[in-house]
């Protein structure tokens, strides 16, 4: 009798079929066996605050010491949370393991206040910012603090995704004023109409002001001039406008705003930056952006700015796909991965001396062995900073040229600030607090100085 394996392949088909089926039947027991050996000898996750039955870390969260290791993890309901301390485990897995480390979590709020706020000049043109109520500056700052808080933050609506269909009136719709346990204490915001209300405006006003001015033809040159010639004025051409907005404009102010701040609380600083500019441009124009490479103190006063009291402190979380282990230590694959730039940027063990502002530790022998604090802070692998070179050559370029002409001085009337007492916001992007001086001009030739750039402009 002809066996039954024979049956089965008597034709070509049939075995393609008995073929297909062994490979899968044995990939499936193959993946079973992977998962019990690896369940059996499990790696430990890395350390961190005991953990509670559903409510994980919770009650232990934040606390002083995740920064006494290089890399913890705090379990949150839902959420696994990896705090990266150290740039060496942040640049093994977030730039040297691309493929698996850059997903983003978007839970239901980061999605509802993906919000924009972005370089409004390269993307819809000069003269929209002349058009600009004021008040669209502080929806940014606003929506800015939303995004980083959705981002940043353990939502209970992004756990108990089925709240949101709770009216508004009802005493349980908190999650509309949603718990936050982000690097603060546990607050409750209401939040969910303003968000919407900022969203809308942050997006909509430059774009339908940009729509305007390209359909009278002053637009002038710019992104969004670009996209309305070849998209037309759609949603993609807006958002697109609006993620550059979003992810731009305080940044980069907030740069800027450090090098002054610099400039001020250090006087010697800024006469070593003038002394350098004067060097180069013998005092009879301003610096151009060819000049960079022979303006290597100010290069260093640049970086120390990133550095000394990071104003980017918390960096952008990115998840990952799949498990990961770093130095024996497991990571379950869809933790949230946060790299703690600002403790990076002040870790006592790589810096020496991080509470001092001093520029010349980028010019000393072994300072290529220091982190580059613009690469620690503009972020990592595949999601690295889409604007960091436009955002790091205007901005130097704008802090030389200051350098170049003004001296920085508090407001008429007030001392110059002792730099151990200066105080920053306890925001996403940190800001000084009474941020406020005067710009005294170096010397009589700041105006012609304007004027010929101006004329050559
Ligand atoms: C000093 C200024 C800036 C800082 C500190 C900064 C910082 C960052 C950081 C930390 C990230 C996330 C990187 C990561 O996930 O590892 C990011 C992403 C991004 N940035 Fe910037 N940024 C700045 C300026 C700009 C500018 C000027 C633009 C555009 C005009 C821009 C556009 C973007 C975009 C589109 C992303 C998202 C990239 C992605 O998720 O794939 N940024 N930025």
């Amino acid at each position: 009798m002809e066996s039954a394996f024979n049956r089965l392949t008597d034709s070509p088909l049939k075995l393609a079929g008995v073929t297909v089926s062994i490979a899968t039947i044995g990939y499936v027991l193959a993946q079973g066996f992977r998962r019990m050996a690896e369940k059996s000898n499990k790696l430990p996750s890395p350390p961190g605050p005991p953990r509670h039955f559903l409510i994980g870390s919770l009650l232990q969260f934040p606390n002083d010491h995740f920064y006494q290791r290089d890399i913890v993890s705090v379990e949150l309901p839902g959420i696994s949370m990896v705090i990266i301390n150290s740039y060496d485990i942040a640049q093994e897995l977030m730039i040297k393991r691309p493929n698996n480390t850059a997903g983003r979590k978007v839970g239901y709020m980061f999605f509802e206040v993906d919000i924009g706020n972005l370089v409004i000049e390269v993307a819809h043109g000069t003269k929209l910012p002349t058009m600009m109520d004021k008040d669209f500056t502080s929806w940014n700052l606003e929506a800015m603090e939303f995004g980083a808080s959705a981002l940043t933050s353990f939502w209970v609506v992004d756990i108990f995704n089925f709240l949101r269909f709770i009216p508004k009136w009802m005493p349980a719709a908190r999650f509309k004023s949603v718990i936050s346990s982000s690097f603060g204490s546990l607050i409750y915001r209401r939040m969910g109409a303003r968000s919407t209300w900022l969203n809308k405006q942050v997006r909509h006003v430059p774009f339908e002001m940009a729509k305007a001015l390209h359909k009278s033809g002053e637009l002038g040159h710019c992104l969004a001039n670009d996209l309305l010639d070849e998209f037309g004025p759609n949603d993609d051409t807006m958002e697109a406008l609006g993620v550059l907005y979003l992810a731009g404009s305080d940044t980069t102010t907030a740069a800027v705003m450090a090098f002054i701040n610099a400039l001020m609380l250090f006087p010697e600083v800024s006469k070593k930056a003038y002394e350098e500019v004067v060097r180069v441009t013998d005092g009879i124009r301003l610096p151009r952006v060819s000049d960079r490479p022979n303006l290597p103190y100010i290069e260093a006063v640049w970086k120390e700015a990133f550095r000394w009291k990071s104003f980017f402190p918390m960096g952008i979380p990115h998840v990952n796909a799949q498990d990961e282990i770093i130095n024996g230590y497991l990571i379950k694959a869809g933790s949230v991965l946060n790299p703690n730039t600002g403790f990076m940027l002040s870790d006592p063990k790589v810096w020496g001396d991080p509470e001092n502002f001093r520029p010349e530790r980028f010019l000393m022998d072994g300072a290529d062995l220091l982190p580059n604090p613009l690469t620690v802070t503009f972020g990592y692998g595949m999601r690295v900073c889409a604007g960091m070179h436009l955002a790091d050559r205007t901005g130097f370029h704008i802090g030389a040229t200051i350098a170049a002409l003004y001296g920085v001085a508090p407001l008429e009337g007030k001392r110059r600030l002792k730099p151990e007492l200066a105080e920053f916001t306890d925001t996403f992007i940190r800001l000084p607090v009474g941020f406020e001086g005067r710009f005294i001009p170096r010397d009589k030739r700041v105006l012609d100085l304007l004027r010929i750039a101006e004329m050559e402009d």
